[in-house]
């Protein structure tokens, strides 16, 4: 039987291997502000995060992480470079899967170094990949900054660019828009009056939560973006081959490249994906063998901005991942005040370890 005592000694023990390779021990508190925290995280921790309210501090929520927090202590007042480790429960409402854990233990290593950025991605991957080296987990790895770099690059508005890259984080609503934006979507009757001034508001009282003014400002837009012209079908094209690039890392590089040639916009990412792969080498790793998905973390954290990965079960596809992370760059700016330093991190869930290693 997994106990909580088993899960909390596995992780002071995963802990200590995280200081002896150079990090310090941290603490953050358990309950977090809110309101000023909560929209680092996206839509589907948001939608996940337990609030409450308090009379002095306002909204309250369960630190649904670590890594936001250790951010924002590390930007109040960290020496750098500098690595810090911690271990302690996080808190995810669960409303599907009743077997997922609503509650869990996370172990965490997070560096902040601009030296190399490369190496340091390596850094995390390898130390998380060698905790869990005699699980034979699957590994998936990405890059987020890629698919960032070719949507800024593409040629097209500036309210479309910001809509894709907002949607980066819902894969269905990204597809949609792209299809609407390359034309490829009809407009439909009621759509069409409206933009054309048409359809006469009914004369009720506005019942939603918009105002009046919020929604004519919303039919300028749509107005104006009807009025774009649409992406080129050679973009969406490049686009579409970009996103269903899935293979061994070097065949996924060489990809990359090739459509780097055509998609200029993305050729400092793809370089600084190439130097990853060596220092994943020079680490140790088998890069021959690993899993390059220009899709992958899509539906994680949207404070990602570069390499994202994930060590997954084979024989137990149902679990969550048993160790994730990624490169999460301009999250140190946004809680910056001023500040910003390149930073990478990821945690392990001790108590899957363990329940993987009763299975045998
Ligand atoms: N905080 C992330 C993992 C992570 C740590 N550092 C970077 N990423 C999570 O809970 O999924």
């Amino acid at each position: 039987m997994i106990t909580r005592a088993k899960t909390l000694a596995r992780a002071a023990e995963l802990r200590g291997d995280f200081e002896a390779a150079g990090a310090v021990s941290v603490e953050t508190p358990i309950l977090q502000p809110a309101r000023t925290l909560l929209d680092l995280y996206g839509e589907e921790i948001r939608a996940r995060a337990y609030i409450t309210s308090d009379a002095l501090r306002g909204e309250q929520m369960l630190r649904p992480d670590f890594t936001v927090p250790v951010v924002q202590m590390h930007m109040a007042h960290g020496a750098e470079p500098a690595r810090y480790t911690y271990s302690g429960e996080v808190f995810r409402r669960q409303e599907h899967d009743p077997d997922r854990a609503n509650e869990f233990i996370q172990v965490g290593f997070e560096v902040f170094d601009r030296t190399d950025p490369a190496a340091a991605d390596a850094e995390v991957f390898a130390l998380l990949a060698e905790a869990v080296v005699h699980l034979n987990l699957r590994a998936a790895t990405g890059d987020i900054g890629i698919l960032m770099a070719a949507v800024k690059g593409l040629r097209t508005t500036a309210p479309r660019k910001a809509a894709l890259l907002r949607h980066i984080w819902r894969p269905r609503r990204f597809r949609a828009l792209l299809e609407r934006y390359a034309g490829r979507v009809p407009l439909t009757a009621e759509r069409r009056k409206l933009l054309a001034g048409e359809l006469p508001l009914p004369d009720v009282p506005l019942v939603g939560k918009r105002s009046q003014s919020e929604i004519d400002r919303r039919i300028e837009t749509l107005r104006q973006d009807a009025a774009a012209p649409p992406l080129s079908t050679g973009e969406v094209e490049l686009l579409d081959a970009l996103l269903s690039v899935r293979e061994t890392t070097p065949f996924a590089l060489e990809r990359l490249r090739d459509i780097a040639v055509d998609l200029p916009s993305i050729a400092r990412a793809v370089s600084g994906a190439e130097a990853r792969a060596e220092a994943l080498a020079d680490r140790g790793v088998d890069v021959e063998d690993l899993s390059f998905e220009t899709s992958f973390g899509r539906t994680s954290m949207e404070y990602y901005d570069g390499f994202v990965f994930g060590f997954f079960s084979a024989t137990r596809p149902d679990l969550p991942a048993v160790a994730s992370g990624g490169r999460y760059d301009a999250l140190t700016s946004r809680l910056g005040d001023g500040g910003e330093i390149p930073a990478v991190g990821g945690v392990l869930r001790p108590g899957l370890m363990l329940e993987l290693e009763a299975l045998g």
